[in-house]
């Protein structure tokens, strides 16, 4: 018979039940091993009716402080730009010893913004689930979206042990591998794998679209094969991305700077007609696609 696991957390508050927070609520009502009891809080009341038609939480309001005086986890899942502002609407309410998290795809501003909010008896722990999709609310949301995937966690040097060992067990009992690193690290290494990723589908997306109204032909009829691939990442939704785009500002412009001088480099290679470099290139985009597959994250 498998062993019963006491739940983590006695009760649970996820604030911003979108795909990610109504992922970790799916997943929680799923397994009754992540918390006992589980509210969902959003500024939307639009969202909170669909978060109770869907039966994801014990409890729905958008009364944001009233839901944080009874929780033992706060689990911020708003996007980065109003953490800081939601920050300020529960801390003050959390109980003392509850545990305060985020999931926010940047890490030093968000800690930039909850720190001078934060209380000594609150411990916090910054996480970023590696995953996701480009469809957003609380539909959206999938009980197994974490699984494989990796979480990055960002400790503080106030964190307790307690409390990181806490969230630590939330996201293995999501599904998730778990790797600790600073939050520069963090934010440079996102600038790369996600953000620039997600720039230059926004990007190219734009230029096929000028480029059909400017021709008034067929460009984007016609985009059913590797511009497709663009296009799912390029549907994702824009206040997300905004803010993440503008709160890891400097990472993200060191690598686009980055990209486009091998963008450069590879169009000189076209132009000289060097071989050598344009096979090397691709070679090295296939040898990073079968370690993805081979380490199942593809
Ligand atoms: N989508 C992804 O792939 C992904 C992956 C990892 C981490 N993240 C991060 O997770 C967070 C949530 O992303 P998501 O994709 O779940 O977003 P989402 O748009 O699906 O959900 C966000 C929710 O936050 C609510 N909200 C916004 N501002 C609020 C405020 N001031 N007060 C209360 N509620 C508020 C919205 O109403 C919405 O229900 C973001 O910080 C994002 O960067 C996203
Ligand atoms: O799979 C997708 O659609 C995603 O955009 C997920 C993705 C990513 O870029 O990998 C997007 C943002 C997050 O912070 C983490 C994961």
């Amino acid at each position: 018979m498998a062993e019963v696991q006491e739940p983590v957390f006695d009760t649970l508050l996820v604030v911003g039940p979108g795909l990610i927070g109504s992922s970790v609520l799916r997943r929680a009502r799923a397994r009754g091993n992540i918390a006992r009891r589980l509210i969902a809080a959003d500024s939307s009341p639009a969202v909170c009716a669909r978060v109770r038609e869907l039966d994801l939480a014990d409890e729905a309001t958008t009364n944001l402080a009233a839901a944080a005086a009874q929780a033992d986890c706060v689990m911020l899942c708003v996007p980065v730009g109003a953490m800081g502002e939601v920050a300020a609407q529960v801390v003050p309410a959390m109980k003392s010893g509850a545990v305060l998290t985020d999931v926010g795809s940047t890490k030093v501003s968000v800690i930039e913004a909850i720190a001078p909010i934060l209380r000594a008896d609150v411990p916090y722990v910054p996480t970023h689930p590696m995953a996701g999709t480009e469809f957003s609310g609380p539909d959206a949301g999938l009980e197994h979206l974490f699984e494989d995937r990796w979480c990055l966690l960002t400790p503080l040097e106030s964190t307790t042990q307690a409390a990181l060992e806490a969230i630590r067990t939330l996201w293995e009992r999501c599904g998730a591998r778990l790797r600790e690193m600073t939050p520069p690290h963090h934010d440079r290494v996102c600038a790369i794998v996600s953000h620039l990723p997600h720039l230059l589908a926004f990007t190219i997306c734009g230029t096929a679209d000028d480029l059909a109204a400017e021709t008034r032909s067929e460009v984007l009829d016609l985009a059913a094969s590797g511009f497709r691939d663009f296009t799912r990442i390029a549907a994702s939704d824009p206040i997300m991305w905004r803010d993440i785009f503008l709160f890891n500002r400097e990472a993200l412009l060191e690598m686009l700077g980055r990209f486009m001088e091998d963008a450069q480099a590879m169009a000189r290679a076209i132009r000289w007609g060097d071989e050598a470099y344009i096979v090397d290139k691709i070679e090295r985009g296939r040898a990073i696609r079968k370690s993805l597959i081979e380490n199942r994250q593809a």
